[in-house]
């Protein structure tokens, strides 16, 4: 069993002749967990994970891995292993050879290596492949052996790029549980980096939500989803509405709203001062159609779009100076009392379930 390596990521950035790929970021990574780093493209999440593989040099700032500072340290001098987007797999090589590789190159002799590398082939269950060459398997079997040729270097940290994105739908589902299973298993720690919010949710014990070069949020799947911490990382991970607000007042830990097109709101969250602009996110399965019990709160809308999704029905409603806001009720609550395109409808929601959203420096 390796062992596993805190990842401590201090003020590091990644500056490409004009370009701020990656901007003063600071993370740290527990041993042993399973970290998704997760963002659009372009956000600076494949430059972090390069610059902890030591395949992409540090332009600002320290990566400590463990104990040891490795920022100028060489790829296979820093105890981390980096698994290809492509799997990078040696055409010509048969499995064993591709897996056994890296050993190859660090002069471990021919018996010790084919033996070791065949023990890796049988974690990934493809000790049957053995002799077969990378054109001879599929792509979830391709993945098996990328993987296992990272592993054989007993790394304490696996470095992923987009690991799944290859993959047709089906297999990407199940090799996803496998990921995480082997993580388990090993207990060393994975950074995986991807563009999928779902992936990342489904994944990592540690989502990073990063935007143009920044960390914009940090947390378990379920905080990042629950509480997000900003706009961006609301409007990202989807399933909220971001709706703007003139702060009118505060009590009991509550914050009160006025919107612009009318209407009023009280939501959860830091205090803000009265009179500021503030953004708050409402998740979409939260919002309820009818007068709120509490009176005034709620704003009153109308509906321009009716989707039916089977067991829920998606409502899509204008008003209150809010161009786009989503409703997604239950298909029993919408057939008990249902509404038709064009129909005005006051909305609410409870005010804990109304997010105040910051900004990255608030
Ligand atoms: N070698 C390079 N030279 C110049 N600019 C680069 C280089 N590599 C990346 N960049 C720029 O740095 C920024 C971050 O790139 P990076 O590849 O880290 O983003 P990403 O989030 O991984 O995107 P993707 O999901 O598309 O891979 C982008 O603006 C990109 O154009």
């Amino acid at each position: 069993m390796s062992k596993a390596a805190e990842i401590d990521i201090a003020s590091v950035s990644k500056i490409y002749g004009k370009t701020i790929a990656v901007d003063a970021i600071s993370l740290k990574i527990p041993a042993g967990s399973y970290c998704c780093l997760l963002g659009p493209s372009g956000c600076g999440k494949t430059s972090t994970l390069r610059m902890i593989a030591g395949h992409e040099t540090v332009s600002i700032g320290d990566i400590v891995l463990g104990k040891e500072v490795v920022t100028d340290l060489p790829p296979a001098k820093r105890g981390t292993a980096m698994m290809f987007q492509s799997y990078a797999l040696f055409p010509h090589l048969d499995l064993i050879d591709n897996v056994a590789f890296s050993l190859k190159m660090s002069g471990v002799d021919k018996d010790t290596r084919r033996a070791r590398a065949l023990n890796m082939l049988k974690l990934m269950q493809m000790e049957a492949y053995a002799s077969r060459k990378p054109a001879q398997l599929s792509g979830g079997q391709q993945q098996r052996v990328a993987l296992a040729r990272a592993l054989i270097t007993d790394p304490e940290a696996l470095l992923l790029d987009e690991p799944l994105s290859a993959l047709d739908p089906f297999l990407k589902i199940r090799m996803r549980a496998e990921l995480k299973k082997l993580q388990k298993q090993l207990g060393i720690t994975f950074v995986h980096v991807t563009h999928s919010q779902e992936e990342a949710m489904a994944l990592a014990d540690i989502v990073v939500v990063m935007s143009d070069g920044r960390i914009e949020q940090a947390a378990s799947p379920r905080e990042v989803f629950e509480r997000p911490a900003t706009a961006f990382v609301a409007r990202f991970m989807g399933d909220h509405n971001v709706i703007g607000g003139k702060v009118t007042g505060s009590s009991d830990g509550l914050v009160t709203f006025e919107l612009v097109g009318g209407g009023t709101f009280s939501a959860s969250g830091q205090i803000k001062a009265a009179g500021s602009d503030v953004d708050a996110a409402i998740r979409t399965d939260h919002v309820r159609i009818g007068e709120s019990p509490v009176k005034g709160l709620g704003f009153t809308g109308i509906i321009s779009n009716i989707e039916y999704r089977g067991a829920t029905v998606k409502l899509t409603i204008e008003g209150a100076g809010i161009a786009e806001f989503t409703a997604i009720i239950t298909d029993k609550a919408y057939y008990a009392t249902p509404v038709a395109v064009g129909d005005a409808v006051p909305l609410h929601w409870d005010p804990e379930d109304a997010i105040i959203l910051g900004t990255l420096n608030s």
